[in-house]
């Protein structure tokens, strides 16, 4: 396969709004949540702003009521810290639960997504960044909702709150204090600004290990063969080296953005107590107000450093909240056809056909099947015999022509009603962990143990009978099943589906001879009244069939019976000497 297509990132833009519809979604406990933090940011308002007054009252020297002064307000500070605490509780747990609701949807969301992608894309895609997007984005994503949005809101509101409680107090300190902050302004448009690329790059890197290690496990037989441990090793290595270097270098932007953050939290207060000093021994302010400004400042601390931890962590979830919104943008199947199948006759009329590469791999390729015959595709590697069977099964849309079935575009029909027209065959069957029942019921899950039974055995899979559990059996756990076996068993599916046609590509090319012979004879039976479409890699499918469609370099350039395409004395009868070696 060649060209292999990556999946699409969503863009800021796309994220936002996908965020946005989750806050919309939920509008009655974002708002429950932003009520909660201002009352919490309020009371915790209070507690300076009476230590001022003390230090004020004290100041003043005894009066006729000092500790009334006192201990009042001392009984209210201790009060509205408890306030502040269990309101701050509150807002978060409904911030948690909110955040908890939209992790779900997120990832319901992407399964929903991968699932309807049409399978000619899944094909083409790195496997390792479907997984990746699946599982470390999405959990990013997620944890991220969870703890991000809850944290930020209540830090953002307490923000707020104490920037306007140190203007209240003295606008002029509260703004040279302010003024001061500027430094984390600095600091953070640094970080901003090359944060994203680098966490795209991280995951990115992330992905494409994956994907080395995932492809070189599944590979392990041949690379045992073909000696290729070196090379897989390099490859291991070069990626390993580049997921590294793209870590080191987020870790880098954080070790220059957290020492900054620290030093720019440290300078209103310093700035507020040396200016503060100067204008209390001018009287301009009271020792009070100095006291309460710098211990707001000093406060901002908390909510700014959950922010400045949390812009970190947004930037990589946004990265990857950018990869797994990506899916959204694979197109997927266009609507389905309504339209009746008026019959069996499949059609392929002047279709044109190119993968990711652009270059057309089917050209004007043209031809009836006639309902009940036996069709032999043959031609040399690459002709397009594969890929015209995969056009023919409704996998891939043409680019230009039509592939109908009964009159409809077999790519537009549903897959249940296109299990019904057309099915096809390939060594590629995948046994799903679940029981011999589930793996049989996703083509009908209508159908009774009676019928599931029935499709197993006239595929000759009697071993049916012999399962501890029967149906119930867990598959790849109570038992495995070998080569022939599975095969066997979908076969078995394709019985159930009962499609007219069915398209045979290398069903049984790789397997040993002692499989593929089990294998064949299972094959005859489900092949018996219906249409089939072979893809023949040995010429004696081709002799034995009814007709031969004979493709090189995309085209179709002769087809008939063997008889007629041996006397026409064409590319046909030229292969089929060079094959029987006269
Ligand atoms: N997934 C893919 N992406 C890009 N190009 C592809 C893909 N699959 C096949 N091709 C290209 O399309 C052309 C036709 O391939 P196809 O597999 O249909 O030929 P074939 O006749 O079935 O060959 P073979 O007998 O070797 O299987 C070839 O040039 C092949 O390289």
């Amino acid at each position: 396969m060649s060209g292999e297509a990556t999946l699409p990132i969503a863009s800021t833009r796309q994220v936002g709004a996908a965020a946005w519809a989750q806050i919309r979604a939920a509008r009655g406990t974002v708002a429950a949540m932003l009520v909660l933090n201002a009352l919490a940011a309020g009371a915790g308002l209070v507690a300076p702003w009476l230590l001022g007054r003390i230090v004020d009252a004290v100041q003043a020297g005894p009066g006729p009521d000092l500790h009334g002064t006192i201990d009042m307000p001392a009984v209210w500070i201790i009060t509205f810290t408890i306030v502040q605490t269990l309101l701050v509780r509150w807002a978060l747990s409904v911030g948690y639960r909110f955040g908890e609701r939209a992790a779900g949807n997120i990832r319901e969301r992407f399964l929903q997504r991968a699932l309807s992608i049409p399978a000619a894309v899944v094909d083409r895609v790195p496997v390792g960044d479907f997984v990746v997007r699946g599982t470390i984005d999405s959990s990013m994503v997620a944890t991220s909702l969870r703890r991000a949005i809850p944290e930020v809101l209540i830090a953002l509101v307490q923000a707020l709150f104490l920037i306007a409680a140190v203007l209240v107090v003295d606008p002029l300190l509260g703004a040279c204090g302010l003024a001061s902050l500027l430094g984390i302004g600095v600091a953070l448009r640094w970080y901003l600004r090359r944060a994203r690329p680098a966490y795209l790059h991280e995951a990115a890197t992330g992905a494409q290990l994956a994907d080395v290690v995932t492809s070189t496990a599944k590979g392990a037989r041949t690379v045992e063969a073909l000696g290729l441990h070196d090379e897989r090793a390099r490859t291991v290595d070069s990626a390993v080296a580049e997921a590294r270097s793209a870590r080191l270098r987020t870790l880098r932007l954080r070790t220059v953005l957290f020492p900054s953050m620290d030093i720019s939290y440290m300078l209103p207060v310093v700035a507020v107590l040396l200016i503060g000093a100067a204008l209390v021994d001018n009287g301009a302010v009271s020792l009070g107000a100095v006291i309460a400004a710098t211990i707001y400042l000093r406060q901002l601390v908390g909510p700014l450093d959950t922010l400045t931890v949390w812009v970190e962590q947004i930037q990589a979830a946004v990265a990857s909240y950018t990869r797994v919104e990506g899916i959204a943008l694979v197109p997927t199947a266009p609507a389905v056809a309504t339209a009746e199948v008026r019959d069996d006759r499949i059609v392929v009329d002047d279709v044109y056909f190119a993968y990711d590469s652009g270059r057309d791999v089917l050209s004007g390729v043209a031809l009836t099947v006639r309902p009940g015959e036996r069709l032999a595709l043959v031609g040399t590697s690459g002709a397009g015999k594969s890929t015209l069977g995969r056009l023919i099964a409704g996998v891939d849309r043409p680019r230009a022509g039509t592939v109908t079935v009964g009159g409809v575009a077999v790519a537009d029909l549903s897959p249940d009603r296109l299990r019904e027209q057309v099915v096809l065959v390939t060594q590629d069957h995948h046994v799903f962990q679940e029981s011999l029942r589930d793996n049989l019921l996703i083509v009908v899950p209508t159908a009774t143990d009676a019928e599931l039974e029935q499709a197993m055995v006239s595929v000759g899979a009697t071993w049916v009978h012999d399962l501890p559990e029967g149906l119930d059996t867990v598959l790849g756990t109570q038992s495995k099943l070998d080569g022939a076996q599975a095969q066997q068993l979908s076969l078995a599916r394709v019985v159930l589906a009962n499609p007219h046609t069915v398209i045979l590509d290398e069903a049984t090319a790789l397997l040993d001879p002692t499989t593929a012979r089990t294998t064949e004879r299972s094959l005859a039976a489900v092949l018996e009244n219906r249409t089939v479409i072979a893809i023949a890699h040995r010429l004696q499918t081709a002799h034995d069939a009814d007709r031969v469609a004979v493709m090189e370099d995309g085209r179709l350039i002769e087809l008939g019976t063997h008889d007629e395409l041996v006397a026409a004395g064409g590319a046909y009868s030229r292969l089929w000497r060079s094959w029987h070696g006269d």
